[in-house]
């Protein structure tokens, strides 16, 4: 006999673990969270500074991108969580929601009720704000969400820096304004990462009506007609369909969830035909409209010894017995202006210790710190296609990088903010600023010249990890979350995002989680 769900959550990620929990609230209703990866055991996923020690392994689905033209031809390196809470389980966990201007924005684009007055009651829902409820922060929600619990001088002294180079000081990115500079919450319990899975499925686990299947790879939707009748899965070999009586959700984040539907026969007919897939249901702009953070790190040799060695067991060990010291993974920077009649900031900087190389993959072991602004609401698009009707090929991803000539100018602003601000006092007596040194070191551009600044980014630029866009609500699915012309399927994670938001891409893909569990459930009731 077929196993069938009433419910099945494909991705076990930031929205898919949210979902699923707060599907099985209910029980009446059984549910499947479907997820490729295992469940995360041990240190990796608990101590916030190793998340570099996941990427490129078998937990990252390590994409990459076609060659990218506006980044001198280079392919960008693209991590995502394999793993049960997804990329909740592998990212730097600053708790950031974007700016009300964002979500007003989806509002104003036809998306009925994802206005930032609708969307705050499902932030606030998820959220256990150690700093208490307020007019914008919740208690007693599944997601712990603390100040820093350590915080190195190199990273107080950016903020002053930033202070003195003319920046606000901000106290709550997610508060009454975004704007201005100072440390960024995180979603951390007691200096220990606090996933999505955490956070959600820890207190579902003992639900008789939540079935979680890791290890287990989604290969494609099976129809009757315009109804999803049940997913192909691949469990350690072996292949099986498992069966969907009301709906199959699909969260598999912003490069897997279209790539699943293409997989399935769902978008552009031509271009499903000439990948050798047949088309069941033409949906021209699956995959389309992809967005993400583009940015540059900019990297100062700094005076004080390294944070960490290549041995950090002393310092886990004090992160577990006293909740604090440097594994435990913090970070400030803040949301900029590159001009004055805008309606939101448009440049985010997230400042870090260590130097930043190749695409964050170096090991952090050199004393110093890092600088990267991106622009936080990008004009370029990108695309995910089929690479090939194989369900287990990776999907062709273009993000046409700065391909718009105003995202290149903006990024240039960034970077000279962040070179103002190197040149502030506390930071002159704790970093080497000289931008000779660091430009010898492939770290910054040579001077502030445009020019000089453009061919850094060129060569330097990579993506800052917040894929998004391509099941656009209001083409690909609807205010609902629903796919325009089918019966039963819908889409809950930051694929859904009309535009990206002025921010990181965590909690926004718990509350779009949060959502799609209210609107299923309000149809059940
Ligand atoms: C290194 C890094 C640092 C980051 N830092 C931050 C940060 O500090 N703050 C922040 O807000 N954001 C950060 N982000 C971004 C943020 O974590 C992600 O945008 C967010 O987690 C995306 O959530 P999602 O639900 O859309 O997708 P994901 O969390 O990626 O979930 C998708 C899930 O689907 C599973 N899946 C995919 N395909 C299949 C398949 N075929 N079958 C079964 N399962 C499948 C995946 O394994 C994964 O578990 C970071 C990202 C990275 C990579």
């Amino acid at each position: 006999m077929t196993e069938t769900y009433d419910y099945v959550v494909v991705g076990a990620g930031s929205a898919g673990c949210a979902l699923a929990a707060r599907l099985s609230e209910n029980p009446d209703v059984t549910v499947a969270l479907v997820e490729a990866g295992p469940m995360p055991a041990g240190r990796l996923f608990e101590i916030p500074a190793l998340f570099s020690q996941q990427l490129k392994t078998f937990y990252d689905w390590d994409f990459e991108t076609e060659p990218e033209p506006h980044l001198g031809g280079r392919r960008a390196y693209l991590p995502r969580g394999r793993v049960v809470g997804g990329t909740s389980s592998m990212n730097t966990m600053l708790y950031v929601r974007g700016h009300r201007y964002d979500y007003d924005t989806w509002e104003r684009l036809g998306n009925k009720g994802w206005a930032y007055e609708d969307v705050l009651p499902f932030f606030k829902k998820s959220e256990d704000n150690q700093r208490g409820a307020d007019e914008f922060h919740g208690v007693g929600g599944p997601l712990t969400v603390s100040d820093p619990v350590s915080v190195h001088p190199l990273l107080t002294a950016w903020v002053e820096a930033a202070q003195n180079a003319g920046h606000a000081p901000n106290s709550d990115f997610n508060g009454a304004e975004q704007e201005g500079v100072g440390y960024y919450q995180v979603t951390q319990r007691g200096g220990l990462r606090c996933s999505s899975a955490v956070a959600f499925l820890g207190p579902a686990a003992g639900r008789p009506n939540l079935t979680v299947l890791p290890s287990t790879l989604a290969l494609r939707v099976h129809f009757d007609g315009d109804r999803a009748t049940g997913l192909d899965v691949d469990h350690a070999g072996t292949v099986r369909r498992i069966g969907i009586d009301r709906e199959v959700v699909l969260s598999l984040g912003a490069y897997n969830s279209p790539h699943l539907l293409l997989q399935s026969g769902v978008g552009p007919a031509d271009e499903l035909r000439a990948a050798g897939v047949a088309p069941r249901h033409d949906l021209p702009d699956v995959g389309r409209n992809m967005q993400d953070h583009a940015g540059c790190f900019l990297s100062f040799f700094s005076s004080t010894p390294p944070v960490l060695g290549p041995d950090t067991s002393a310092e886990e060990r004090r992160l577990r017995e006293e909740g604090t010291g440097p594994m435990a993974w913090t970070e400030v920077g803040g949301f900029l202006r590159s001009g004055d009649d805008l309606p939101a900031p448009d440049i985010q900087v997230h400042a870090a210790l260590g130097i930043v190389r190749d695409q964050g993959l170096a090991a952090p072991l050199e004393p110093g710190m890092s600088f990267g602004p991106y622009v936080a609401r990008p004009a370029s698009r990108g695309s995910v296609t089929l690479r090939h009707s194989h369900p287990y090929a990776k999907p062709r991803i273009r993000h046409n990088y700065l391909a718009d000539p105003d995202d290149r100018a903006r990024l240039r602003e960034g970077v000279r903010m962040c070179l103002e601000i190197a040149r502030q006092a506390p930071l002159t007596d704790l970093v080497d600023g000289n931008l000779k040194t660091a430009a010898e070191a492939g770290l910054a551009p040579r001077s502030d010249r445009d020019a000089d600044i453009d061919e850094y980014i060129a060569s330097q630029a990579f993506s800052f990890y917040h894929p998004s866009g391509t099941c656009m609500m209001g083409k690909v699915v609807d205010s609902r979350l629903r796919v325009q012309g089918l019966e039963n399927v819908r889409v809950a994670d930051t694929s859904i995002m009309p535009t990206l938001v002025t921010g990181n891409t965590n909690a926004p893909a718990i509350m779009i989680g949060e959502r799609a569990a209210s609107f299923i459930l309000e149809a059940v009731s």
